[in-house]
């Protein structure tokens, strides 16, 4: 089905008070508008994704090096926006699509199913979730009881029938807070499936405050410089005339950040999980050590919030290889650069390291445990 998701991320960020706007604030350790992204992804079933941009952001967005995915600016309003996506894809043959708030990451893949699946029957399909308040309606000073059974809390994604929903597009005007609500302005048909209770929208900074605390975690490693070994520094191959001694690729700097992760979470340490007297690990990759630990901090419900590192060697210098090994720790760890940093430091040529015997590392890492 050529089915198209677009994500709403063009707003102003006004209620939520950051320096950082909303879309591109961390939560659960990564950018907002990361969630919705990667769950579209992971979906898999939508033939084009359309990211809805504020102009004023395009820094933000630049520096999360999105792929594949449609970048629209949006307009001074949520219907100007979702229209400004509508349109960018007319010529593209799209049958059905769902329009979706960056502010609601944590809707599920079995939702957007339940979407799909209703839109088969219906051109116009919404989540919702009851009112577990009382509900009043105050117009100047009348007051009236409502029936909150015939209340709906209206959530997004929203699905569409694509021709139908842009026929109605002349309609739009400020005043349409949801997509659907062109729908009910024509008198057409509306379906309403259960939405989910954590499907909320992220609109006050209060909304993103963890109950629970940050963690830290203190990661170091040290290898032996010898001739005729290969130099990894956090997953890249570094060119230098020694290399270092170790069970595995020797990576010093990949072993403390696992270690960190390892001691945040309450892990243990990494030669618990990944013994150098086991042959299995011989020569590994210290890449795939990481990935399995970020893999385990994540099934125990941890997120990685920050790493800083110290990578201790008197040759070689470090601060070329720091873009390309930034890169490579965030992809490991899927987090994104501005969460990782990264110091080369020299011992002034004293003691071991700074006679060029050995290279060390040193981590701290910050994660954050969600319930
Ligand atoms: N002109 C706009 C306004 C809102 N949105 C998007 O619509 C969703 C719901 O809007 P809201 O939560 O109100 O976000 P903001 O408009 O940024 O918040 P505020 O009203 O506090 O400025 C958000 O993902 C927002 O980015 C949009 O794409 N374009
Ligand atoms: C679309 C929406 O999320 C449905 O509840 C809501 O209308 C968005 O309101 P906002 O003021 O634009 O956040």
């Amino acid at each position: 089905m050529n089915t198209c998701f677009i994500i709403l991320a063009a707003g102003e960020s006004k209620r939520f008070k950051s320096s950082t706007p909303k879309p591109y604030h961390l939560y659960k350790g990564k950018p907002l508008l990361l969630h919705s992204i990667d769950k579209a992804k992971k979906y898999g079933k939508f033939s084009k994704i359309v990211l809805v941009i504020n102009q004023k952001h395009k820094a933000h967005v630049k520096k999360l090096k999105i792929k594949n995915i449609k970048i629209v600016t949006g307009g001074n309003t949520r219907a100007e926006s979702a229209y400004k996506a509508l349109k960018s894809i007319k010529n593209n043959r799209i049958k059905n699509v769902l329009i979706h708030d960056a502010a609601r990451p944590n809707f599920t893949i079995k939702l957007l199913n339940k979407l799909n699946e209703k839109l088969r029957t219906s051109d116009c399909v919404i989540p919702a979730i009851k009112s577990l308040d009382s509900i009043k309606q105050k117009d100047l000073n009348i007051v009236k009881n409502l029936n909150r059974k015939n209340i709906y809390l209206i959530q997004t994604p929203q699905a569409f029938n694509y021709k139908k929903l842009y026929a109605l597009q002349i309609n739009k005007g400020p005043e349409i807070s949801d997509d659907a609500n062109l729908f009910v302005r024509a008198g057409k048909k509306i379906t309403i499936i259960k939405g989910e209770i954590n499907n909320k929208k992220i609109t006050l900074n209060s909304d993103i405050k963890y109950n629970n605390s940050i963690k830290y975690g203190l990661g170091f490693d040290v290898h032996r410089l010898v001739p005729k070994k290969k130099l990894y520094l956090g997953g890249i191959k570094i060119p230098y005339t020694l290399g270092t001694l170790g069970h595995s690729d020797g990576d010093p700097v990949l072993h403390a950040i696992t270690d960190a992760i390892l001691g945040a979470c309450s892990m243990g340490d990494i030669g618990e999980k990944f013994s150098d007297k086991n042959k299995k690990f011989k020569n590994i990759r210290s890449t795939i050590l990481l990935n399995e630990i970020v893999k385990q901090a994540k099934n125990n419900g941890y997120s990685i919030n920050n790493l800083d590192i110290n990578i201790i060697t008197q040759k070689p210098k470090i601060q070329k290889y720091k873009k390309q090994i930034t890169n490579s720790i965030g992809k490991i760890c899927n987090i994104s650069s501005s969460q990782i940093n990264i110091k080369g430091k020299t011992t002034e040529k004293l003691g071991v390291i700074g006679k060029e015997k050995a290279i060390a590392c040193e981590v701290i890492a910050s994660i954050i445990r969600y319930d």
